[in-house]
């Protein structure tokens, strides 16, 4: 099985393609001998240790939005992706707990943008996480039918609002980046080579345990300078890395709860995709970096940190949502220093930001190609 995974990269024609479905398929299960751990360091000849800027973000600044010392870090780079950094959860004990929070109860809140307000009311749709959590404490793994909001929401977006359909950010389509996730944000790349990064775009990503993330390459921010930052929680998923074109073969690697990767460089516009997320069928957390246990709490707070330890009842429904899904943000810098959207794209804002139009009188499937939404198995729709 392991010379499987092996020939189909070589075999060149649509290598990706074979990869994500080899990877995708449960019956029979595919092996994953071959798939790259960071989590287990430098066990692969592929891995290697990444150069950090190590005085970029004081112990204090990476401590106010819970990362470890830059110092004590495991960043690792990948033979054959220059520009592509892993960083094997760096996060502190329990410092998860709020960034999990955050993309669970605050980020889903208005004035921001998620798959639920294409079909519901904003007023159906204002309280994402009070209208579930009820159920979700009571949750019953295995269940396949997703029962609340907050098992329905496939994505949110952040500061500029990416368009699905014109694949497109727009001025004014805007509202303000959440600070604390700028500022986590602004000491990541720091501390990767990229001082002046500013967090312009996000997207949440929120998996089920039979969702995928076709093949694709985030182009759509007008520089390419800035590195992508992508952060990771709950179960892990494979994650496909591929070439400059489509066809070009991939590297398949483990991500775990608190991964961050960042593409840079040569590897800013590289294909990628996300086709399995792991869950067992255990109780308790099945990725290495999923914080289950408290893992003590984080330092008492001086005044200005901005992650804090979350209420137990909190932690609870976020726990549950976790056993079964995945939560991936990716923040993007959507404009290089001083430039401005062409006039163009605020024209085409206009035509496609309505929300009543938004998607309407499109083919499901058409809409997935086109925006590379998230999947599942079933084949059906996961953007309402
Ligand atoms: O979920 C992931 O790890 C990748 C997400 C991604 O590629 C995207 O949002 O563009
Ligand atoms: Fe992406």
């Amino acid at each position: 099985m392991a010379k499987m995974a092996a020939s189909l990269v070589e075999h060149g024609q649509d290598a990706f393609k074979k990869l994500f479905k080899y990877y995708k398929r449960r019956n029979p299960p595919p092996d994953f001998s071959e798939v790259i751990d960071f989590s287990k360091g430098l066990r692969s000849d592929k891995v290697f240790p990444a150069k950090l800027n190590l005085d970029a973000v004081s112990e204090r600044d990476a401590q106010r939005v819970g990362l470890r010392p830059v110092q004590a870090w495991k960043a690792f780079g990948l033979e054959g992706y220059p520009g592509f950094i892993f960083i094997s959860n760096p996060f502190l004990p329990d410092a998860q707990r709020y960034w999990v929070k955050q993309c669970l109860k605050v980020y889903p809140k208005k004035p921001n943008v998620c798959n639920l307000d294409m079909h519901m009311t904003a007023s159906e749709t204002a309280d994402i996480w009070e209208r579930s959590v009820d159920l979700i404490r009571k949750n019953s793994r295995g269940r396949s039918e997703p029962r609340t909001l907050l098992e329905r929401l496939r994505w949110v977006t952040l500061g500029y609002h990416y368009n699905w359909d014109t694949k497109t950010y727009s001025a004014g389509h805007h509202c303000p980046f959440p600070a604390d996730l700028s500022c986590m944000s602004q000491h990541v790349a720091a501390a990767c080579g990229f001082p002046g990064f500013t967090a312009e775009a996000g997207i949440l990503n929120y998996y089920r345990s039979d969702s995928s993330l076709g093949i694709h390459v985030d182009e759509s921010e007008l520089d390419h300078t800035p590195p992508l930052l992508s952060f990771s929680f709950g179960q892990s998923a494979i994650f496909l890395l591929g070439g400059a074109k489509r066809e070009d073969p991939a590297t398949a690697m483990f991500t775990h709860s608190g991964d961050i990767m960042v593409m840079s460089g040569a590897s800013r516009l590289l294909y990628h995709a996300v086709p399995r997320i792991l869950t067992t069928p255990t109780v308790g957390p099945t990725s290495p970096g999923l914080p289950h246990q408290s893992e003590g709490p984080l330092p008492s707070s001086p005044e200005d940190l901005l992650v804090h330890n979350i209420e137990a009842g909190e932690w609870e429904v976020c726990e549950c949502y976790l056993q079964t899904s995945r939560v991936n943000v990716t923040v993007r810098q959507v404009l290089g220093p001083g430039q401005g959207f062409p006039s163009e794209t605020v024209k085409k804002t206009t035509l496609f930001s309505s929300k009543g139009s938004y998607h309407q009188g499109e083919n499901i499937e058409d809409v997935n190609i086109k925006a590379k939404r998230i999947r599942n198995d079933s084949g059906s729709s996961t953007d309402s």
